[in-house]
């Protein structure tokens, strides 16, 4: 992500299979104003892509990995296959539709690889499709996915699930048999003759009661199966899934004022126990009478806040949780403080305007590039803060959202690194603090206007070199007295292309090579890291054709011996 240089990133650390929805309350009608519930949307996070590479037995690392053959039993697979159909269940709940899911392991077993991929077919009916990639990656040597198979346990190998002793069902399901028969179909073949039954539904009947080994109604020869001995790797599965249609988890839909909350999906919906539905979709579901109802009416507002109202509670447990999230926060001023998540620093908005303005100033970055909104930090004081990330505006807006949910995303890291507090003692002659980041440098730079300067290319790899450069020491003069006259503080350097004079006003790219520098009382400091330094070397000599390893090294000490700046 470094390498790819992009504010429009967020990491986040949850369990997949609990990864937050963050289905909120949004109003659309006057953002000054406390919208009534009715007033409110729903919306939520969706993605357009989701890869769920699950956690799982890693049979397919044997090779790399002998020593994992001593552990390896079958159970470790039996005892992943419930947690790989959350995860992807979840996945697949928070795709939007015409999104696609890859489910992949590097296992062999089809109990972590087919028979997930079936359950997930069926519990998803029409609304996802397995997708058929035969054609993509030619080269990539795979075979079909399995259409049928036989379950290990302990003791002995099952056929179907109907053979599964009563002791050994804690660790065998019925999905990880091709037919993913439940106890309950069991239970209609064994009061048979009791049963109505079509013509079609017995001639299936009678096939699982007369098949050896099952065999799957779904095309899962459409699964990639990458074998070992084949190009002479790992073993590899990989699932890609597409999103059709609205799964079952996504009845709640945005609405208008008056508008439904209850959508189509209804009728999907009702095929689902409610029971299936909250384990693998962790999403509560409520009849569209109670999610219309107005808490604005609530009986004891001071016991809705601290969350305690039961009536309410109990009517609507998903919109008071999130008004009370909100309410609780906003009363402790939470939002912008503290992150709810322990040992996780919070994400805050940058809001200080002084510091905002002197780092516009500064650089004399164009009001085009938005800067309010668009910062945050991981630090609540903004006296303390080292470090000012900028975010896109898809980040920002999800950011956002999950203030008003009441922080459900626990989230690691945002953005692009762009600002950071100079460490040395502060200087009063310093106008600006902040100093602009190598990493978030590419972003910024075709906006600054200030604190610029153009080099030759042989000025340019001096710097990389040396890392520090007295300004009567650079070869083009001119440059040196330029650097000099800089107001102290940072400054970026860029390299001037081969033939255009340093000193015109060259005009920034996506091409253009750049270094974040200090300028101190004396001399011009790189403020990148040795290997930032080495990789734009090695670059530039990669550029010129020459190929050739300088016999410098760029952790050469600094010309500059007294740490004079
Ligand atoms: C097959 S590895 C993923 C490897 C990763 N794609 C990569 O290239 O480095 C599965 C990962 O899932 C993590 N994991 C285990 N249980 C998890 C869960 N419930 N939710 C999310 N991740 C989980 C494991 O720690 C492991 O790092």
């Amino acid at each position: 992500m470094k390498r790819m240089c992009t504010a429009n990133l967020m990491v986040t650390n949850h369990e997949a299979q609990n990864f937050p929805g963050c289905l909120a309350s949004i109003s659309h009608s006057n953002a000054s104003e406390k919208a009534s519930l009715s007033d409110q949307e729903i919306s939520q996070i969706l993605f357009d892509r989701v890869l769920c590479d699950v956690p799982c037995s890693g049979d397919g690392t044997l090779r790399k990995a002998p020593n994992l053959w001593w552990r390896w039993k079958a159970g470790i697979a039996n005892g992943l296959h419930g947690l790989q159909v959350q995860i992807a269940m979840r996945g697949i709940s928070l795709l939007k539709v015409g999104g696609r899911m890859v489910y992949s392991t590097c296992s062999m077993n089809p109990v972590e690889n087919e028979a997930v991929v079936a359950e997930i077919l069926r519990r998803c009916g029409d609304s996802v499709e397995l997708v058929d990639v035969s054609s993509e990656l030619p080269q990539l040597v795979r075979r079909p996915g399995l259409q049928k198979w036989k379950v290990r346990d302990k003791f002995s190998w099952f056929y179907s699930f109907p053979d599964v002793p009563e002791t050994r069902r804690g660790g065998v399901a019925s999905s990880m048999f091709p037919s993913g028969r439940t106890q309950m179909e069991e239970a209609i073949e064994r009061e048979f003759s009791n049963i109505k039954i079509s013509k079609n539904g017995f001639r299936q009947l009678e096939n699982y009661l007369t098949a050896d080994t099952e065999i799957s109604d779904f095309p899962l020869e459409r699964c990639m199966r990458i074998m070992p001995h084949d190009q002479n790797g790992g073993a590899f599965f990989i699932a890609v899934f597409q999103k059709l249609a609205a799964s079952p988890a996504m009845h709640v839909e945005a609405t208008s004022s008056q508008g439904t909350l209850f959508t189509e999906s209804t009728e999907q919906l009702k095929k689902f126990p409610d029971q299936v539905l909250r384990e693998s979709l962790q999403l509560e579901i409520f009849p569209k009478s109670v999610l219309e109802t107005d808490f604005t009416d609530c009986p004891d507002k001071s016991a809705l806040k601290s969350g305690h109202c039961h009536t309410c509670t109990e009517q609507n447990p998903l919109k008071i949780k999130g008004l009370c999230d909100q309410e609780k926060a906003e009363d402790k001023g939470m939002f912008q403080n503290q992150s709810k998540w322990n040992g996780v620093d919070p994400v805050v908005f940058l809001k200080d305007e002084a510091v905002i303005n002197s780092i516009r100033t500064f650089y004399g970055i164009d009001e085009s590039f938005p800067l309010s909104g668009h910062l945050v930090t991981r630090n609540a004081e903004s006296d303390l803060v080292k470090r000012i990330y900028y975010v896109s505006k898809s980040v920002k807006d999800l950011l956002e959202l999950n203030f008003q949910v009441g922080q459900q995303l626990k989230i690691t890291y945002v953005g692009q690194k762009m600002f950071e507090r100079k460490k040395s003692k502060e200087d009063p002659s310093v106008a600006c603090v902040f100093r602009i980041s190598s990493e978030g440098l590419p972003i910024i730079l075709p906006h600054i206007t200030k604190q610029i300067l153009h080099a030759s290319p042989t000025d340019f790899r001096h710097l990389l070199l040396y890392k520090s450069r007295k300004f009567a020491n650079f070869v083009n003069v001119e440059f040196g007295e330029k650097a000099s006259k800089l107001k102290p503080g940072c400054c970026v350097v860029v390299l001037s292309k081969d033939g255009e004079s340093p000193f015109s006003d060259n005009r920034v790219d996506e091409s253009t090579v750049a270094i974040s520098c200090w300028k101190g009382k004396v001399c011009l400091n790189v403020m990148a890291s040795d290997d930032d330094c080495q990789e734009l070397l090695q670059r530039l000599r990669l550029c010129e054709g020459t190929g050739k390893e300088s016999p410098l090294h760029v952790n050469k000490p600094s010309e500059n011996s007294d740490g004079e700046m």
